[in-house]
């Protein structure tokens, strides 16, 4: 029921907004609860090193494997899927977020230099499934801000964690398009109008008008997700359209 996250990283207080806001409302109902541990405390030197110079040469460092053979030990719960954020990753989608947040918990490894040794996520995959995955193609210094974002995409899936479930299940991505644009009061803002449609009250026009933007700006903004899309998912309306 209680949806557990675990974080390891050298920069703890990095991640003290994981209590804040949504999931802290979370938090207080019970429906998840986080732990967010300093890798340090697993070093074996009085100087807590956590990295090293790479075989082979090149530059920058690598983070050494006996600190995160400790505390995953410590850490993860048996069959946990661990999650390490890397640029060299597959790609983090809504889809990964919804099944992981059909699994009891989450135990992420934040990486910082050019990387753990990789020889952690091949002994971890013993102990339980392990998802090296990107949340976008671009580096970061480290894993923390990707776990931050991957938490937050995670977590709002939870059942009872959003207040309108509904809201949830029409997000952009949930059903593979991106979602149109949406608006408020009042009817006219600064000389710019609210498509009458919408002021319409009829429901049947609204969506087809709101489908119809939700095409147009996935082929606008982003064609290769209309490409990726199952077989029927666009109807012959869509292609009128
Ligand atoms: C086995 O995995 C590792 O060693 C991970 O190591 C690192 C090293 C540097 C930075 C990061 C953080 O992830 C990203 O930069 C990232 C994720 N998504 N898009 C960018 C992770």
């Amino acid at each position: 029921m209680t949806f557990r996250i675990d974080v390891l990283t050298i920069f703890p207080e990095y991640l003290a907004p994981l209590g804040q806001s949504l999931l802290g409302k979370a938090a207080a109902k019970g429906l998840v609860s986080v732990g967010v541990h300093d890798l340090r405390q697993w070093t074996d030197d009085v100087h807590r090193t956590v990295d090293d110079s790479p075989y082979g040469g090149g530059p920058g460092m690598v983070m050494r494997p006996e600190p995160w053979g400790r505390g995953l030990e410590a850490v993860r719960p048996p069959g946990t899927r661990l999650v390490v954020p890397t640029p060299a990753g597959r790609p983090f989608t809504q889809a990964v977020a919804a099944q992981w947040a059909t699994e009891p918990g989450l135990v992420f490894a934040c990486g910082r230099y050019e990387g753990i040794d990789q020889r952690v996520a091949d002994w971890a995959a013993e102990g339980g499934p392990v998802s090296e995955v990107s949340i976008g193609d671009y580096v970061l210094a480290g894993g923390e801000s990707a776990v931050l974002v991957m938490v937050e995409a995670v977590t709002r899936l939870l059942p009872g964690v959003v207040g309108n479930a509904e809201s949830v299940e029409f997000d952009s991505h949930a059903d593979g398009l991106l979602e149109g644009p949406s608006y408020t009061r009042p009817a006219t803002w600064r000389g710019h109008e609210v498509p009458p449609v919408l002021l319409s009250g009829d429901h049947a026009a609204i969506a087809r008008w709101r489908r119809a933007q939700s095409l147009r700006r996935t082929a606008d903004r982003r064609p290769d997700l209309l490409t990726g899309l199952p077989d029927g998912a666009l109807t012959a309306a869509d292609r009128a359209a």
